[in-house]
């Protein structure tokens, strides 16, 4: 597989998406950097394009692949619960004489809960059934992170039996065909998933 073939699946939405209210969390490992880098920058080319303001991308790194979901999960919820935080000193406000504007105005950074995550590593298969046994958990917990939290959650994991094959998805193959950078496509993902309404 190569070239167009990666993405045949892949459909941007019809829609037109504007990211431009949005907060988006990315979470990345540091195992296997020299390829989840590329896919980290892909990713975020994809949110820019969409509208997302770069100081309303938050990024974090954690050592591997098995550290995505709880990192996912407890960086949501420092961010659903500053939210909370945040409304109650409103309130308060409102019933001092401090303006709401005084309270509410956050310069710079959007305040408030992410819009979404995504959860970016690679897993390169080894010589034991480790790769098979991390793979499952991370995919697993990584759909736990989203059904969770309410927050879409983009899995950006790439389970790999080479490395050629990860670099080809990360669009630095070796060989004439770099392959496609599947960062382009989580970002797309995590922004038509965060504005998705009825
Ligand atoms: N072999 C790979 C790992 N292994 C490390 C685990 O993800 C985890 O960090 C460790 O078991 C401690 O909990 N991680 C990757 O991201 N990619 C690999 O190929
Ligand atoms: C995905 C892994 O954990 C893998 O790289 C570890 O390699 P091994 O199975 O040879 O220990």
């Amino acid at each position: 597989m190569g070239g167009d073939d990666f993405h045949k699946g892949v459909k941007e939405s019809s829609n037109k998406l504007d990211g431009s209210s949005l907060k988006i969390l990315i979470v990345h490992t540091r195992w296997n950097a020299e390829i989840v880098n590329p896919l980290v920058d892909g990713t975020k080319s994809s949110l820019a394009k969409y509208g997302v303001k770069s100081e309303n991308i938050i990024i974090r790194d954690v050592p591997g692949a098995y550290e995505l979901p709880g990192a996912a999960m407890k960086l949501i919820r420092q961010s659903q619960q500053e939210s909370t935080n945040l409304v109650s000193n409103i309130v308060d406000d409102l019933l001092s004489t401090q303006t709401l504007s005084d309270k509410a105005n956050v310069e710079g950074a959007k305040s408030g809960p992410f819009d979404a995550v995504i959860c970016i590593g690679v897993l390169i298969k080894g010589s034991t059934m480790h790769f098979e046994y991390i793979a499952d958990a991370v995919s697993h917990g990584i759909m736990r992170v989203g059904l969770d939290t309410g927050v879409p959650a983009v899995f950006g994991v790439l389970t790999c039996l080479t490395d050629e094959q990860a670099m080809q998805r990360a669009g630095i193959g070796r060989g004439e065909d770099k392959g496609h950078n599947h960062g382009l496509d989580w970002g797309s993902a995590a922004v038509e998933m965060a504005l998705l309404k009825l």
